[in-house]
């Protein structure tokens, strides 16, 4: 059988083959960006792989957007730089640095066609028309638009305009994508199919893509890699997994998730070891589970811990069950999958809940 590998961008004039394998793709070295007072983003350092989709997520005014936009060019650096394949970029401007972007509200151009939209980053670069012609046919039907070619942007869904944005932004095939909140004004069930496409293109092209989001389930969805960031610094950097496995802080805990905080003046933590200084328990609510307060422990009860409580409240949520219970003066959240038998427990009942201890982590409070 015949397969068919993407070959990545030949080498650049001057490139040595050795600085395209060693070389990260971007790098941020400890940069800073002040506006007057405030500090956007404070000693941001970073390293992007080649092909890597890395997502920056965190919350709103975090400074994400402020980290895209001085990769992108439109801001720059008060201090430290910014390398792309191993060179500073300081004195490259925007429309130099060879990215494509997907904004928001970044709009298409409303007076020319779909067509047209994705024939102008061509046009920019010098392509010919013929070339062009065939290489925004090929594009509309990967992005399954062939028939709205003619249309205008306005006689387009959101979706199918995000898709023509996020055509238009690969077309002319450089080697990095920049998406900032690329599906934020969609609803639920479109969010859901574009994150579909844009994982199949970015498999497909593999370019390198930096994401800036503030939800969190298209970072787990989307992400090689995925940037906490707090207040301008980067809290943690992992893969989804990991973040979401073993979390660093309890920002990150709460942040990626849901998460049940053990603190010390709620819950007394019995622990065979103290927890390390300025640490806290914490354990995801689909660790814990739930039974009749006078039901058998599972056999394995030495790997166990189990408190009582009463729920207070219990929430349908289609596949799921989410239970608050009160545990001395603290609330304990937990998740269960909607299984045929399961008992369903309703608020005022006496549980017990019950986790393995190597579910419990520590994470700096
Ligand atoms: N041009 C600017 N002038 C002054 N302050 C700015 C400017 N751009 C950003 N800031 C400030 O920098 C901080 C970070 O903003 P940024 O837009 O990067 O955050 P964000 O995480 O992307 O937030 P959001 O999710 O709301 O877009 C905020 O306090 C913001 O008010």
């Amino acid at each position: 059988m015949l397969v068919k590998i993407p070959l990545p961008a030949p080498l650049a004039e001057g490139e040595t083959l050795e600085e395209r394998l060693t070389s990260a793709e971007i790098e941020f070295r400890n940069v800073t960006k002040r506006y007057g007072e405030v500090a956007a983003v404070k000693d941001f350092s970073l390293t992007v792989r080649r092909g890597e989709f890395l997502t920056i997520l965190g919350p709103s005014g975090s400074g994400k957007t402020t980290a895209l936009m001085l990769l992108a060019g439109f801001a720059s650096p008060s201090e430290g730089e910014i390398l792309i394949a191993g060179k500073s970029v300081a004195a490259v401007p925007s429309y130099r640095r060879d990215q494509g972007i997907v904004f928001q509200n970044y709009a298409l151009f409303p007076h020319l066609t779909v067509s047209r939209n994705l024939e102008f980053p061509l046009e920019m670069r010098g392509v010919k028309a013929h070339e062009r012609s065939k290489r925004v046919e090929r594009m509309l039907e990967r992005v399954h638009l062939s028939d709205f070619r003619q249309r205008m942007p306005s006689q387009l869904s959101g979706g199918q305009q995000q898709r023509v944005a996020l055509a238009r932004a690969l077309i002319a095939d450089p080697p990095i994508l920049l998406l900032d909140e690329p599906l934020g004004a969609l609803d639920r069930n479109l969010r859901e199919q574009m994150q579909g496409e844009i994982k199949s293109l970015h498999k497909e092209f593999g370019k390198t893509t930096i994401c800036v989001t503030h939800d969190q389930e298209e970072a787990l969805t989307l992400s090689d890699r995925i940037v906490v960031m707090r207040d301008g610094r980067i809290e943690q950097t992992d893969t989804p997994e990991a973040l979401y496995d073993r979390p660093a802080t309890r920002f990150v805990a709460n942040f990626l998730g849901e998460a049940n905080i053990l603190d010390d003046a709620d819950f007394k933590v019995e622990s065979d070891n103290e927890l390390p200084a300025g640490t806290v328990a914490m354990i995801r609510p689909e660790r814990i589970c739930i039974a009749d307060q006078a039901a058998r422990m599972r056999a394995d009860a030495q790997q166990r811990q189990a408190v009582t409580g009463t729920v207070v409240d219990m929430i349908y949520a289609g596949p799921l069950r989410k239970y608050h219970v009160r545990v001395g003066s603290g609330v304990l959240i937990t998740r269960q999958h909607v299984g045929s038998g399961q008992k369903i427990f309703q608020p005022g009942d006496e549980v017990r809940l019950e986790w393995l201890r190597s579910d419990l982590r520590f994470v700096r409070a």
